[in-house]
């Protein structure tokens, strides 16, 4: 038996790691000490060494694509197909617990999960059931609420109404009735997925016995971003028998605004004290420069585990800093930089642009499409949140599944067939009353023949649109389905008839959805359409179309964790972006954004540029910030600043290709340019920022002390100093 494939690329510390004799063992280590390349290892030595099947181990990463990436490199390895490992999110296998024991679990068999578009929702229609005001309890603020709850383990029973409390007297009854209406529709949100396996293993010790027999080892990867049901989930499941291996970084937890408890790492050496623990301190991701940065950065915070990372890597290059004028600048400064790489020789995939906020990648976005670089986006706008996917989707959950609610409401009227809110109040009403679903009121409605008009005839169609989808499920692949649904719908039409260049994407993306569904495999005796639903609401986010062309990678610093590229750019490194606004007043989650910062830096293995905008209009308002701390926080000596005021492109409102950058426009003229220092007689001091218009009507943007001004550049009394 040869073990050196498994042992060879590791050093000595990781090695221990990865041989551990079975008992539970916490590794706890900084960025890019190969925690996760621990794990895929120790996979295959419990497989190779002590002959685990591959059937007895269960690995839980934080995102899908991690899953991918690791089930990849084991089934590399180990030469398996990757079958057969339990290896996902704790969504995706609490997901998997609950299918495969629906009854146990006391779901319908067609079960749905609702992802949190559905779920927003449902929870305003059940405020419209309670009467419940929704200007005055905003029903993103219940959605949280009910999230929070569950994260919590925490079902409406478990929590004491308070008559004195009037808010969380509203959030139960909110809470309580969305239960009962899940329940009644089959209806799953994440946060039950985790919750109700927790309350199978609880309800059902034989079922739990039996996976804990099967399970001869449990491993999770970033373990610091657990919440409290997945820990309390964890922990049965260990219960005395099962050893686990626990992977994590205390500086890298960044969920806990979404409930994760960095505090589950001691909880954890406290409940299995015989836990082995185990650290690593080299890096082999990133230049001393970088981690010298990233050190020190970190360093900041209180209360950490402590521990140093070092590597015998090459210092590398200084980290770029740039100072843009606004935000045009600084995604035509970034595109550019990725051009130059590329004409270097490197990949456009080995470079990625990390930000704080899902708004920031639009106008970056915009600069990569101008310059005709390909990119990907993960997060934000993701392929199964756009609502032509769900639309299509919708179809096909109601052939799956006749009572699912939320696709019923989506796809109805979609494309418009004449059935208005009317029509559905009243088929609502009937639902709610006589505690059935929406599809069910709706065939009872046209028995009763109290449906007229054009609702009658747009429902008759409907249904029958359905029921026949369905009838000829049998003999049509999933992706011959998929066409006919989108197609016999309407919903093709409807979208390419759509105004503006909308349009033309959607009807592709259509297109690739019907593409996706042919790539689409399953395991024999897995039902491929149930399966598929499930899989794209879990997935949403994460996978994208254009997964084989090189292209730039753009996510927000909370989606790159684990991940690594050669060329990384923090976009917008500002107070009160990043730091988020959010945070300055709040010294914990000020914490949190410096563990981001942390993360960021961290992704990094040969270069990293951060940019920063002296101007930045987001969300519709000018802001000018100044620059992050964390960059402060960065020694000097790692740190070099690009200034290039002089060469700098103009921003996008006046740029035409090929145009010389300031010779003969009405601001070279007048002698100006960017970031030019002007006065004013009124204003004073200021500096030039931006440009717009032409000939009379060009007006240059001037930041002067007490705030940016648009001036009419023919008439404003400006001094150049
Ligand atoms: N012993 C080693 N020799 C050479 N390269 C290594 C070694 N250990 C890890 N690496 C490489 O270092 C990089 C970081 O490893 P890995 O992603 O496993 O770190 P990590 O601790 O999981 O990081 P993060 O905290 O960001 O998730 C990877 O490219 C990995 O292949
Ligand atoms: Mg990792």
């Amino acid at each position: 038996m040869d073990v050196s494939p498994i042992i060879d690329p590791l050093n000595e510390a990781q090695r221990e790691a990865v041989t551990a004799q079975n008992a539970h063992l916490l590794v706890l280590a900084g960025a890019g000490s190969g925690k996760t390349r621990v794990l895929v290892h120790r996979m295959a030595w419990l497989m190779q060494v002590d002959q685990v099947p591959a059937t007895g181990l269960l690995a839980v990463t934080f995102t899908n694509k991690a899953a991918r990436e690791m089930r990849n490199r084991i089934s590399e390895m180990m030469n398996l197909s990757g079958y057969g490992l339990w290896f996902g999110t704790f969504h995706s296998i609490a997901h998997r617990l609950l299918r495969a024991h629906w009854q146990d679990a006391g779901l319908p068999e067609n079960f749905q999960v609702l992802d949190s578009d559905d779920q927003l929702r449902l929870i305003k229609r059940v405020m419209r059931d309670l009467q419940i005001d929704e200007t005055r309890w905003p029903p993103k603020q219940v959605q949280w609420f009910i999230n929070g709850q569950k994260d919590e383990g925490l079902r409406a029973d478990h929590i004491q109404d308070n008559p004195g409390d009037h808010f969380v007297s509203v959030m139960l009854k909110i809470y309580r009735q969305y239960e009962k209406q899940c329940q009644l529709s089959g209806l799953v949100d994440f946060g039950e997925l985790l919750l109700r396996s927790h309350e199978l293993w609880l309800k059902k010790p034989a079922l739990l016995g039996h996976y804990q027999r099967r399970f001869q080892h449990i491993l999770v990867d970033e373990f610091q971003d657990t919440n409290t049901i997945q820990y309390a989930w964890l922990q049965v499941l260990a219960g005395q028998r099962v050893p686990m291996t626990i992977v994590g970084d205390d500086d890298q937890s960044i969920y806990g605004w979404r409930g994760a408890r960095i505090e589950n790492i001691q909880k954890f050496q406290q409940d299995f004290p015989d836990a082995r623990l185990v650290r690593l301190e080299q890096n082999y991701r990133s230049t001393q420069t970088i981690l010298k940065a990233a050190n020190a950065v970190i360093a900041n915070n209180q209360g950490r585990l402590g521990k140093e990372l070092w590597t015998d890597g090459p210092d590398g290059e200084l980290i770029n800093l740039y100072a843009a004028f606004n935000e045009q600048d600084e995604a035509n400064y970034i595109a550019d930089t990725i051009s130059a790489w590329v004409d270097d020789g490197n990949l456009r995939s080995e470079a990625a642009i990390l930000y704080r906020s899902n708004a920031q990648s639009r106008v970056l976005e915009e600069a990569l499409l101008r310059q005709g670089i390909p990119y990907r986006v993960y997060g934000g706008l993701r392929f199964y949140d756009r609502q032509e996917i769900r639309n299509a989707l919708g179809y096909l959950r109601l052939v799956h599944y006749r009572h699912d609610d939320a696709a019923f409401e989506r796809v109805v009227n979609t494309p418009p067939r004449g059935i208005g809110a009317k029509s559905l109040g009243e088929l609502r009403e009937l639902a709610t009353g006589q505690g059935i679903s929406l599809w069910q009121a709706a065939e009872r409605l046209l028995e009763a023949g109290a449906m007229k008009g054009r609702a009658k005839t747009g429902l008759q169609q409907f249904i029958g649109l359905i029921e026949s989808l369905a009838a000829d499920q049998d003999e049509l692949d999933l992706k011959q389905l998929t066409q006919r649904a989108i197609e016999g719908s309407g919903l093709r039409d409807h979208h390419a008839n759509e105004k503006g260049e909308k349009a033309q994407a959607r009807v592709e993306n259509l297109e690739e959805l019907v593409s996706a569904m042919a790539d689409f495999e399953v395991e024999d005796g897995i039902d491929p359409l149930s399966e598929f639903i499930a899989q794209a609401a879990l997935d949403a986010g994460e996978s994208q179309a254009d997964e084989h062309q090189d292209s730039v990678q753009l996510m927000t610093l909370h989606s790159a964790k684990g991940l690594e590229f050669p060329l990384v750019f923090l976009a917008g490194v500002e107070e009160g972006l990043f730091p988020h606004s959010m945070s300055l007043e709040e010294p914990g989650r000020m914490e949190e954004e410096r563990r981001l910062a942390y993360v960021g830096i961290t992704r990094a293995m040969k270069r990293l540029v951060m940019t920063y905008a002296e101007s930045r209009r987001l969300y519709g308002q000018e802001k000018f910030h100044a620059l992050s701390r964390f960059v402060r926080e960065v020694p000097g000596d790692c740190i070099q600043e690009v200034r290039l005021r002089n060469t700098v492109t103009r921003p996008a409102l006046t740029q035409r290709p090929n145009e010389g950058l300031f010779d003969s426009t009405p601001m070279a003229d007048a002698g100006l340019q960017l970031g030019q220092r002007v006065h004013h007689p009124k204003f004073g001091e200021g500096v030039v920022m931006n440009c717009e218009g032409s000939g009379h009507h060009t007006r240059v943007q001037v930041n002067f002390d007490d705030g940016a001004k648009w001036l009419v550049l023919a008439y404003a009394p400006l001094e150049k100093l």
